[in-house]
Order: structure tokens, then C-alpha cells, then sequence
């Protein structure tokens, strides 16, 4: 890799298969200016190979790629254009490891019970793989997402359906008020540099260290809360009985891929509070067949096919199932609940959904219901009940009149919650864990009881510098209001409005708007600026910088896929992701059934051309400049000409909208004047491109309609996969011919 390199992530589902098709156009439009374009594999299925090589035979090992770019991207030179990728929860960790070893992968089992070193160490290994693990690892920045210009005047011009709602919906979010996260936490600011460790100082007289060292920075905020379990457990009880009396859907909204260890164990919870009978009279059996409520009801249900009472505990199940509220669906036609995986709702991007479809989800009948959303943990729970409440009083936003909500996130070094996995404890027996300082002294306490999920979260001082410095550059640029979504209330908060309050004097914000809002006043003051049709950037933290982005891009736009996503790393360089959603697995379910995968790539058309700008500017290559200008035209012209991906069989897929964007982009680029070379070299593709089209989209459409084989789930085969995905021949030696 030198410095005239761009890193093309190689991720999972149906972004991976994306690039298949648009991968070559990328490749052979960057070679006419010198401008490699390499891809690294940091798939679920690539990052499993790589941990394993001593497993595996000599040509199946690949390196470790997300080790390489986690150096790249804290050096000057980086410039990494990243898809999204799988954070895995443990039945898609264990699906992967399944279709591995099908394909001859000698890869180790998950071990759910380590007894022996080597299964300790295996496990060590695999959990490193799991839950978020990529994208921590490469934002070693702060994050800017927001709308750009064309893609905010496609929305309004050609608005997405949005659920109507009415002053009567009974759809409404539930949050702890007391012994939660939020409630609990106590913060401090770290004095100078050195370690702290983590220890739990057992009523029993015993002391256990749960982290031997943390290293801490100057002038980083560390906190530590908990969320206590027999106050989790009465509040979800609670819930269960308010769904049911309320004759709405239960339903619970976590995230348990990023945040690895604590949802899981909250969701197992939730899992035990609506089955409560069934788990505390089978408690020996799941444990000794090693079925955890973590994983969800699917894995349970798997498990009791091979038990000698397997009936009866089903039977059980489906008696507390009639007899509680009805419970959403993630696939009713499969009978597939909220509670099945941990992974199937993910809060970022479920109660946006929610919200779209009239505050419904779907219910056992598969009809759209009333929804008791539950969110345990009350830090951030409150905006979406001000954006119901909101919808009840005022009705559906209107796309083709609403004003933007861009985000300024707080998220380079691992900030907050979501750096917080290797602090985060259930904690085995009542005491006190603290947090002490290399003298000794204790910087945070909590009393824990047993079961209590004990949390530790760092945010440097460099990162939120850095993060304050980013929102009044985007203030200064738009003109628009930058709201700091901070909680005096909070001791966090706290904590980062006292560095906030400091830092903001260092810039000119002469004339700027900058306010400080709890997020329930946020929520509100964005809101009322949006039905006005003004924007209003959100600069938040970590977790609402997750939540936000999905949820006012799928209100503003229908989906967060046509977000612009940057990452301005802290030690220069870009990081450039691709829309703010995710892998959408039903996208390749579609691709595999009837070979159409309506997957948008417009992220990735919006990161590619910040890339190829970034890339001009550190090396002073102008023809990249020249690829970025005519990229940022033909997306506009793609825009308006509306060759997105439709939603069915017959329309152009991806891959239609992947030829639309090469030809318009040759149109740039032959009819550009900046550099008439590069205008000589893409005449004859131009052309051939506009004399075929109908041909090329005849291609494409022919193979739609019947199923696609590509080989694998988690790891397809690359040439079947590429077939697929290249289907058009006219296209393939288009793309061939082109040299400079
Ligand atoms: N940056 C990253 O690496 C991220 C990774 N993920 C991972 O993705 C997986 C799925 O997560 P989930 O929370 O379900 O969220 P997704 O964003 O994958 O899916 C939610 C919905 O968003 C829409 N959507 C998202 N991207 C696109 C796109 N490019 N084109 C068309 N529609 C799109 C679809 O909705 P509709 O059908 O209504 O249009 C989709 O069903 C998980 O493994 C998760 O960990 C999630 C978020 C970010
Ligand atoms: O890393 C992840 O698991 C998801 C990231 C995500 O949802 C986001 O950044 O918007
Ligand atoms: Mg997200």
C-alpha cells in the first residue's frame, strides 16, 4: 500500500455483493489517474479465517486486515472507504463458523463452556470477532453525517411513503426511571496520565480485580454506572402487563451487536420476564444443556429438539406465549419474534422503522399493530417518545417539506458506551466495585448486588476537542443551529459540558447559533424546526450520534443509505463509510430467491467521491480531483433521472443502478475540461456506453426472476458471487476497453 492508495473495505451481505458490480467501474475509472484502488477482506467470514491460520491449511490463512488498516488509519496518508459490515451476536457468530467448516474450514467450534485452555483461548478469540469490532477499531475520528443537497432535493421532490398517524395510537416508549445506566452513573475527569484498575470488593471479604489496567490519558472522562438487575427485572414485568392490559405489541429495541455485552444480558432478561414460569421451572435443564436466554428463543427452541422433555418445555413456552401481550414480529410468516435473535432488532434502525409505519409493527397476524416499545436503560430512551408524541399531535412528517437533522458525533477513540466492553462486568456477588488510581485512590465507586451489569466508559480529552472543533466548522459552513445534546442532569454529561463550556471560546463562533439541550429538549427544538422545513444539527455523543443518523435520515430521505458519512480522522487522513445503515440481510434472502438485490449504493457513490477529493488533496494528484467533480455530477444526474434501485423484480436492481452511474460518470468525464486527456480517454466508453443501454439493461434485467446461486451466506464464493453480480457482457467489456 503507498500513499496513492485507496482502501475499498471487502464487508459482508448484501453491501459485499455490491461490490462485485461496482467494484471494476471504481477500478477502472481511478486507474486513468494513476489511483489504485485495493480492497481488504474484514468480513465476519474473512476476520474468523484470519484468527485462526494454525487451523487452517497454508492457502486457505489470510492475513489480518483489520489489523493493518487499524494502523492506516492513524496515519496521515489513510484513505479507507468502508462498508458496512456484520457485528455479529452469537447465533450469526456460530452460523458463520458453520458454513466455514461446511466449506472445509477445520475452524474450532464456538465453546459456550470453555473447560480447557485451548478452549478458553478459542473463545478469547471468537469473542474478539464478535459484536462491533470493526468499526471501533477504524473511526479513529469523529463522525459528520448528513444529507448532502441533492440527495435532500431528490427527497422532496420524490417523496417515500410514510405511515399516517393518528391522535389515538396507543404506541409508546417505556424506560427505567431509577437504577439504570443514566440514573447511576458518576463521572470524573482524569488528572494526569498513568492507569486505573477495576476491582470488585465482594460483602464476603473478597477482592477480585476485573481489569488489572486501564490506561487513562490527561483530561479524559471516565465514568461507571450500573444497571441493576432486580430493578431490570421489576420494570420488565411491569411492562409485560402494561403491553398486555394496554392491547398492544411487546417488543424490545437493544443493541446488542455494538453494544456486545451488556444488551445480550439485558435482552436475556427480557426473554425470562415474558416466559417467567417456563424459566424458573426448566432453570437446571437450560443450564446443563447450556441454552441461555442471551441468544434468544431461537437457539432455545433448537436446543429443545434434542432434549429428553423438549415437548413439555415447549409446550410451556407456547402456554406463556398465548398468555402474555402479543408479541412484534420480525417475520410473522415464519413466526419469528422480537425475542428469537438478539440481533433482529437493532434500536437504531427498529424504531425509525417503527416510526415510519405509523408507530406499528407487525403483530403475530401479520397486520400492523400499537407498540409498547421498550428501551431498559432511560439515557436515551426519552427522544423517541417526544418524536411519538409529536407524531400523535402533528401527524407523519412530509419528506417533501422537512428540514434536515445532519449529526456531529462524538466518536474517535473508542468514546463512551461504545468503547465500554472490556469495562462491562455482570458482576458475580454483592459488594463494591471501584475504579482506583495507580496510588490507590479510589476516582469512581458503585455498590453492586449480583447479577448487576457493572460499566465503564472513557471519552478522551483529544476526541472531544476535537469533536467540539467539528461542530462549529459545520455550523460556520451551514449557517444552520448546532445543538450539543447534553443532559446537565447526567453526571457524564456533566462532565462534557464543563469541556464543551472551555473549548468553544477557542473558535470564532461569532454569529453562530450553538446551544446546549438535554436530548428531550433537543428532540423537541429539532422537531419544531424541522416540520418548519430549517435544519438543526445535532452534535451528539456516541449513541445518539448511532440512533440519530438513523432516524432522521429514514424520516427525512426512507432510508439512511443516501447519508454522506465521514470520518476527518484525528491524525489526518479520511475515513469515508458508506451510508449510516447497515447490512440489510433480507436484501441478499431476495438476491438468492429471485437474483434482485435492491440494495442503493448511493452511500457508497457519495463516500467514493470525498475520497477521490481527499485523495487530490493529500497528494496533489488533480486527475483524482477530476474523478471527484464528475462523480459528484453524475450522482446528481443519477439522482434526477431516478435510477435507484426499485424494490422488485423488473426494475433495474443494483447492479442496473451501478451501470447508470458509469455511464453518466463517462458522460462527465468525456464532456469535462479540466483535462483533456482524460476527456479523449472516456469518449469511446461514453459512447458506447449511451449506444447500448438498452442492450446493457436488457442484460441486466434477463437474469431477474429466478433463483441466484452465489455459493455462501457468510462466505460466497467470489466467482460465483462475481458472476451474479456481473451479468451483463456488453457492460464487462465496456469496462475492459478503457485505457488512457
Ligand atoms: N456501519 C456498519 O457497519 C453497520 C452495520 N450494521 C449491521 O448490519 C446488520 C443489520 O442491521 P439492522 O439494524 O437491521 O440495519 P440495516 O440498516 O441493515 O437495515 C435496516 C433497513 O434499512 C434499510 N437499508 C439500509 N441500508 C440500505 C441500503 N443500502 N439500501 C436499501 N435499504 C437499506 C432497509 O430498510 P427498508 O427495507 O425499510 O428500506 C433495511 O431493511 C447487522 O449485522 C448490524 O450489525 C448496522 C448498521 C451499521
Ligand atoms: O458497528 C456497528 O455495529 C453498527 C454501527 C452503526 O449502527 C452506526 O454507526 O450507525
Ligand atoms: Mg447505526
Amino acid at each position: 500500500m503507498t500513499d496513492s492508495t485507496i482502501i475499498y473495505t471487502h464487508t459482508d451481505e448484501a453491501p459485499a455483493l455490491a461490490t462485485y458490480s461496482f467494484l471494476p467501474v471504481i477500478q477502472a475509472y481511478a486507474s486513468t489517474a494513476g489511483v489504485t484502488v485495493e480492497t481488504r477482506d474484514i468480513s465476519l467470514a474473512g476476520r474468523i479465517i484470519a484468527a485462526f491460520p494454525e487451523y487452517l491449511t497454508e492457502d486457505q490463512r489470510i492475513p489480518d486486515a483489520l489489523a493493518e488498516l487499524g494502523e492506516l488509519v492513524n496515519t496521515p496518508g489513510a484513505n479507507v472507504i468502508k462498508l458496512p459490515n456484520i457485528s455479529a451476536s452469537i447465533p450469526q457468530l456460530k452460523a458463520a463458523i458453520a458454513e466455514l467448516r461446511e466449506q472445509g474450514h477445520a475452524l474450532p467450534d464456538y465453546p459456550d463452556d470453555p473447560k480447557t485452555d485451548e478452549q478458553r483461548e478459542v473463545r478469547a478469540r471468537y469473542d474478539r470477532i464478535k459484536g462491533s469490532a470493526v468499526n471501533p477499531v477504524l473511526r479513529q475520528g469523529n463522525s459528520d453525517r448528513r444529507a448532502p443537497a441533492s440527495v435532500k432535493n431528490y427527497a422532496k421532490t420524490h417523496p417515500h411513503r410514510m405511515g399516517a398517524w393518528t391522535p389515538e395510537s396507543k404506541t409508546n416508549v417505556a424506560h427505567m426511571t431509577a437504577d439504570d445506566f443514566r440514573s447511576t452513573e458518576k463521572s470524573a475527569v482524569i488528572a494526569e496520565a498513568g492507569s486505573l484498575r477495576i476491582e470488585l470488593v465482594g460483602d464476603d471479604g473478597s477482592t477480585t480485580v476485573l481489569r488489572e489496567s486501564v490506561p487513562v490519558r490527561a483530561g479524559e472522562v471516565v465514568d461507571a454506572s450500573v444497571m441493576r438487575v432486580a430493578a431490570l427485572r421489576e420494570f420488565l414485568t411491569a411492562q409485560v402487563a402494561r403491553a398486555k392490559a394496554e392491547g398492544v405489541l411487546f417488543s424490545v429495541h437493544l443493541k446488542a451487536t455494538m453494544m456486545k455485552v451488556s444488551d445480550p444480558i439485558i435482552f436475556g432478561h427480557v426473554v425470562r420476564a415474558f416466559f417467567p414460569n417456563t424459566f424458573a421451572k426448566y432453570a437446571e435443564t437450560f443450564a446443563a444443556a447450556g441454552l441461555t436466554p442471551n441468544d434468544g428463543l431461537g437457539g432455545i427452541f433448537r436446543g429443545l429438539e434434542s432434549l429428553p422433555d423438549g415437548e413439555e418445555i415447549k409446550a410451556s413456552f407456547d402456554a406463556e406465549l398465548a398468555a402474555g401481550p402479543e408479541l412484534a414480529m420480525v417475520d410473522s410468516d415464519r413466526g419469528i419474534t422480537n425475542l428469537h435473535v438478539p440481533s433482529d432488532v437493532i434500536v437504531d434502525a427498529s424504531m425509525p422503522a417503527m416510526i415510519r409505519t405509523s408507530g406499528h409493527m407487525w403483530g403475530p397476524d401479520g397486520q400492523e399493530h400499537d407498540t409498547l416499545a421498550v428501551i431498559p436503560d432511560s439515557s436515551y430512551a426519552g427522544l423517541y417518545q417526544v418524536v411519538i408524541d409529536d407524531c400523535r399531535a402533528n401527524g407523519a412528517f412530509d419528506p417533501s417539506t422537512m428540514g434536515s437533522v445532519p449529526n456531529v458525533g462524538l466518536m474517535a477513540q473508542q468514546a463512551e458506551e461504545y468503547g465500554s466492553h472490556d469495562k462491562t462486568f455482570e458482576i458475580p456477588t454483592t459488594g463494591t466495585v471501584r475504579v482506583l488510581d495507580e496510588a490507590g485512590n479510589a476516582v469512581l465507586e458503585q455498590t453492586v448486588g449480583a447479577g448487576d451489569i457493572f460499566r465503564m466508559c472513557q471519552t478522551k480529552d483529544a476526541a472531544i476537542k476535537d469533536w467540539v472543533k467539528l461542530a462549529v466548522t459545520r455550523a460556520r459552513a451551514t449557517g444552520d443551529p448546532a445543538v450539543f445534546w447534553l443532559d446537565r442532569d447526567r453526571a457524564h454529561d456533566a462532565s462534557l459540558i464543563a469541556k464543551v463550556e472551555r473549548y468553544l471560546p477557542e473558535h470564532d463562533t461569532e454569529g453562530l447559533q450553538i446551544e446546549i439541550k438535554s436530548p428531550v429538549e433537543a428532540t423537541a427544538f429539532s422537531l419544531e424546526r424541522i416540520r418548519r422545513g430549517e435544519n438543526a444539527i445535532s452534535v451528539t455523543g456516541n449513541v445518539l450520534r448511532d440512533y440519530l443518523t438513523d432516524l432522521f435520515p429514514i424520516l427525512e430521505l426512507g432510508t439512511s443509505a443516501k447519508m454522506l458519512s465521514v470520518v476527518p480522522l484525528i491524525n489526518g487522513g479520511g475515513l469515508f463509510e458508506t451510508g449510516a445503515g447497515g447490512s440489510a440481510p433480507k436484501h441478499v434472502q431476495q438476491l438468492v430467491k429471485e437474483n434482485y438485490l435492491r440494495w442503493d449504493s448511493l452511500g457508497e457513490f457519495l463516500a467514493l467521491a470525498v475520497s477521490f477529493e481527499q485523495f487530490a488533496q493529500t497528494t496533489g494528484n488533480a486527475r483524482a480531483q477530476v474523478l471527484a467533480d464528475t462523480l459528484d455530477r453524475a450522482t446528481e444526474t443519477f439522482l434526477n433521472e431516478d435510477k435507484s434501485p426499485t424494490r422488485r423484480v423488473g426494475g433495474i436492481d443494483n447492479r442496473g443502478s451501478h451501470f447508470y452511474l458509469a455511464l453518466y460518470w463517462a458522460q462527465e468525464l468525456a464532456k469535462q475540461a479540466d483535462d483533456a486527456d482524460l476527456a479523449k480517454a472516456f469518449v469511446p466508453l461514453a459512447e458506447t456506453l449511451t449506444s447500448q443501454e438498452q442492450k446493457i439493461v436488457e442484460e441486466l434485467l434477463a437474469v431477474q426472476g429466478s433463483p441466484a446461486d452465489i455459493g455462501g451466506y457468510y462466505n460466497p464464493d467470489p466467482a460465483k458471487a462475481a458472476a451474479v453480480m456481473r451479468p451483463s457482457p456488453t457492460l464487462n467489456q465496456a469496462l475492459a476497453t478503457l485505457a488512457v
